[in-house]
């Protein structure tokens, strides 16, 4: 599903309203009916407490108002806004609606806050509507202690579009917000949905399809990526193993010989007909004991890392072999060799994906980013944060803080796939576009992840073409991450577990079928990624 910011939201509202003529009433009346229809389904309550904010989002809270109301909930409506003269026309008129109906309602500027902050002890839950897409920092007044009324005493909390005091654009924090336990957003989820910090506030996200005319749109390549619309890898039965890819798997180095090991392992795990690991010779017989299925390629070595001949060898081993694609650089250690070995790599006319220190080796070469544009084949790097911050020379906060933005410019300038790795993965294409994924966990935050990772998406490049392997192989790591911690916990979790969960992570996938709903959650796999503490977790107030 497309991923937008505020404007890209206003600009798709805007042109429905006036070019399908459908009317902005409608549109709000969609939001709130199927946000109502959410609420009473996943909350056990009696009273609820709207709090509305003057403009549109404060709107919605109003149709949510009246449909709690219609179900029977006893319902306070709090306005913040001393005149009903600065509500936005929508917001007004479904104010004179609820108010038609029965409903209470109390404009709350400075003086009633006392009256507010009863009602929200006295309720079991508060549908916050104070600021939505429109919110700009900071909040200040009796907005601001609005809040803090709602974080203070609020029993649960409904977000309506996004908690309000987050900026729509930016997983970053501006200033005080609500703490949702879940939050119903319209049409297609924000940036603030997915990305750390401002997302773990959200709680659960749902989307509602309120009937925005999509093809306002269609310029828009950001997306969260779904389970159901990934391509999975399939087997012919008329096949043999070559019809499913040899990957060459490069690194390792004295004390780093699991990296390769690792990356080897999760090849076949996820699909690859072979695998084979150039590796340094003095190393080579641990990796013919570790490896049973895959096969090492001893080359030349010194001091238990490449040696001088190395760079040669392998260009000797891509030319006599058939391989399918490249995995570089885990556990490979940087010295004068392994540089020649990623000079020559980068040479070598095959898709190619460059991790951990194949690409600190790659930083080292002036002319890397030359060297990268003038590749025809794919060349997908995996950075994490440091490994971006080397090749690009920006901090660690400005490339978290802006990993859209810093992912993208760098596959534009070098015409690489990019695939920036932290607390969520963002992937960048050469063509520009951009896909989150909300799949891993803080446990997957220990060594080697990144190795089972590059094993993966040697393998999908070849077996579904890179865009869809990137999309598909990001996915399936977090699952497999996902279900790892469900299943064990995310202390204790390893790198080797991840490879262990790949066959059900796959399987998962597999069984997935999604069906057209008026509203869905952001996170469909949650359900089957539950742990038995969640389970426990769960009263029976917020029952779903
Ligand atoms: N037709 C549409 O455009 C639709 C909009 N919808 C709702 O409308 C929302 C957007 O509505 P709006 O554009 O009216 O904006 P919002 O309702 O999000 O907020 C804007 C209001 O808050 C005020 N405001 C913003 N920042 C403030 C601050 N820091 N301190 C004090 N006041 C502040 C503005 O002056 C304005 O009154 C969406 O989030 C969504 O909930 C939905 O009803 C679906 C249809
Ligand atoms: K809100």
């Amino acid at each position: 599903m497309k991923l937008l910011k505020s404007k890209e939201m206003a600009f798709a509202d805007e042109n429905t309203i006036k070019l399908t003529g459908i009317p902005s009433l409608v549109l709000m009346e969609n939001a709130g009916r199927t946000a109502s229809q959410i609420i009473l389904e996943k909350f056990n309550f009696d009273r609820a407490v709207v709090v509305a904010g003057a403009g549109n989002n404060g709107g919605d809270g109003l149709v949510i108002a009246r449909y709690l109301l219609l179900a029977g909930k006893e319902v306070k409506v709090f306005i913040l806004s001393d005149t009903r003269k600065k509500l936005s026309p929508d917001n007004l008129k479904n104010l004179e609606i609820f108010e038609s109906f029965g409903g209470e309602v109390s404009l709350t500027g400075e003086n009633r806050l006392r009256k507010l902050a009863n009602a929200v002890k006295e309720a079991d839950l508060v549908i916050d509507a104070i600021f939505g897409t429109g919110f700009k920092p900071p909040v200040k007044g009796y907005r601001e202690r609005a809040i803090q009324i709602i974080n203070r005493y609020a029993k649960g909390v409904v977000a309506v579009d996004i908690p309000s005091g987050l900026s729509t654009d930016t997983g970053q924090i501006t200033g005080l917000h609500t703490k949702a336990d879940i939050t119903i957003t319209f049409a297609y989820p924000k940036i603030a949905h997915v990305m750390y910090p401002a997302c773990e506030y959200c709680g659960e996200v749902y989307i509602v399809d309120i009937s925005i005319d999509r093809s306002y749109l269609k310029e828009i390549k950001r997306f969260v990526l779904e389970p159901s619309q990934l391509i999975l890898p399939k087997r012919k039965k008329n096949s043999h193993k070559y019809s499913y890819g040899h990957l060459l798997i490069i690194g390792g180095s004295a004390g780093k010989t699991g990296a390769p090991i690792m990356s080897a392992l999760s090849a076949s795990a996820s699909g690859s007909g072979l695998v084979s690991v150039a590796v340094p010779q003095e190393l080579s017989s641990i990796f013919e004991t570790s490896l049973i299925e895959e096969m090492s390629i001893p080359v030349d070595s010194h001091d238990g890392t490449f040696g001088r001949k190395a760079c040669r060898q392998i260009k000797e081993i891509i030319k006599n072999g058939k391989f399918t694609s490249i995995s570089v650089g885990m556990g490979m250690s940087v010295n004068e060799n392994t540089l020649k070995v990623m000079e020559q790599v980068i040479k070598i006319k095959m898709p190619v994906v460059i991790d951990a220190d194949g690409i600190n080796n790659l930083a080292l070469i002036d002319s890397f980013k030359l060297l990268l544009q003038k590749r025809k084949p794919p060349t997908v790097l995996t950075p994490h944060i440091g490994e971006m911050s080397r090749l690009t020379g920006l901090s660690s906060k400005e490339i978290v803080e802006n990993m859209e933005d810093v992912a993208k410019d760098f596959s534009r300038e070098t015409g690489c796939y990019v695939v920036l790795k932290g607390s969520r993965t963002v992937i960048s294409t050469p063509e520009g576009s951009v896909y989150y994924s909300i799949r891993g966990n803080e446990g997957m935050a220990t060594a080697g992840t990144g190795d089972v990772l590059s094993g993966i998406l040697g393998t999908l490049i070849y077996r579904l073409g890179v865009e869809e392997g990137l999309k598909t192989g990001v996915y399936l790591h977090g699952l497999a991450g996902d279900l790892a911690a469900r299943d064990i916990n995310k202390e204790s979790m390893k790198a080797t577990d991840l490879i262990r969960y790949i066959p059900q992570a796959l399987d998962l996938l597999g069984s997935y079928r999604s069906d057209y709903r008026f509203y869905y959650s952001i996170d469909p796999l949650k359900p089957y990624l539950e742990g038995s503490q969640e389970r426990e977790n769960n009263n029976s107030f917020y029952s779903n």
